[in-house]
């Protein structure tokens, strides 16, 4: 049976951060993710979580600085990351230090870190990229791990990132390999893969069972809205996670069809009752 979370910076959001915590809980989500908790002091958002019985489930590290206005600011400008970006290193480490301060104070052991967009200047030298990657992710995980942390990585599709360095599933199980740590994994979302890979199945069965999956998204394609329509068949593709004994969280990260307005997350639930069905009912 999944487990799924809610998407609280896609799900709810005609309420404020803090009142969504709530909404969640009510209509049946036992945990929630997001992309930035750095708004708001960590104690209140714990607070949040404690009132609601819900688990904190991920959130990502900031893709600039550690303030949070200039963080927001540098996310809806087109900052994705700073991970495979050269020359900022300092900066990135400042993001994940943040970060796992977070994670501490909510009990939180996953984190996202955004890959990044490849900068012009080192379009052409993408191996200095990808060694800019490899080196950060290296020192990210020795960082999390000393907090009982685990992090992710996540292919995003280009439509949606111009330019985003990270976007196959064999790329980030290759980096996986290549940076070497028990604490590194994947967050295979399936809107993204689906977009750029197609074979979603075939690729849940190659990936799933290497225990490597940290963690599963879910929308509908190419809509990006409840997963009860679009190209991907997830009742089938959810039984087969069951079938993979997945054991993760599934995010929902679409975007109401009915918008954002008062009760459109909740009228759009219908959906998930369906999975709460025994896997085996599921064709
Ligand atoms: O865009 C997505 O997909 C995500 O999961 C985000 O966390 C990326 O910021
Ligand atoms: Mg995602």
């Amino acid at each position: 049976m999944p487990r799924f979370c809610a998407n609280l910076s896609f799900l709810y959001t005609e309420l404020p951060f803090l009142d969504r915590f709530a909404a969640a809980a009510r209509d049946g989500f036992a945990g929630v993710e997001y992309f930035f908790p750095y708004g708001h002091a960590p104690q209140d958002i714990a607070q949040r979580l404690a009132d609601n019985g819900l688990v904190q489930v991920l959130f990502n590290a900031p893709v600039a600085g550690p303030d949070s206005a200039a963080n927001q600011a540098a996310w809806d400008a087109g900052a994705r990351g700073l991970a495979c970006v050269p020359g900022r290193e300092a900066e990135f480490q400042t993001t994940v230090r943040l970060a796992l301060e977070y994670a501490q104070a909510l009990q939180c052991t996953q984190l996202h870190v955004l890959a990044g967009v490849v900068p012009s200047a080192h379009a052409a030298d993408l191996a200095a990229v990808h060694a800019t990657y490899r080196s950060n992710l290296r020192w990210a995980c020795a960082q999390a791990a000393a907090h009982g942390v685990q992090l992710l990585i996540e292919p995003i599709n280009t439509r949606d990132m111009p330019g985003y360095y990270l976007t196959r599933q064999d790329q980030a199980h290759a980096i996986l390999a290549e940076v070497g740590a028990a604490n590194l994994h994947v967050q295979m979302d399936l809107y993204h893969c689906q977009i750029m890979e197609g074979d979603v199945t075939t690729k849940l069965r190659s990936y799933v069972p290497t225990g490597r999956v940290g963690h599963v998204q879910i929308a509908s394609v190419p809509m990006r809205q409840e997963p009860d329509q679009g190209e991907l068949n997830y009742p089938f593709v959810l039984a087969e996670l069951d079938r993979l004994a997945y054991r993760g969280w599934v995010g929902c990260e679409y975007r109401p069809r009915l918008g954002a307005h008062n009760g459109a997350t909740q009228a759009g639930l219908a959906w998930m009752q369906a999975y709460r069905k025994p896997a085996s009912t599921i064709s």
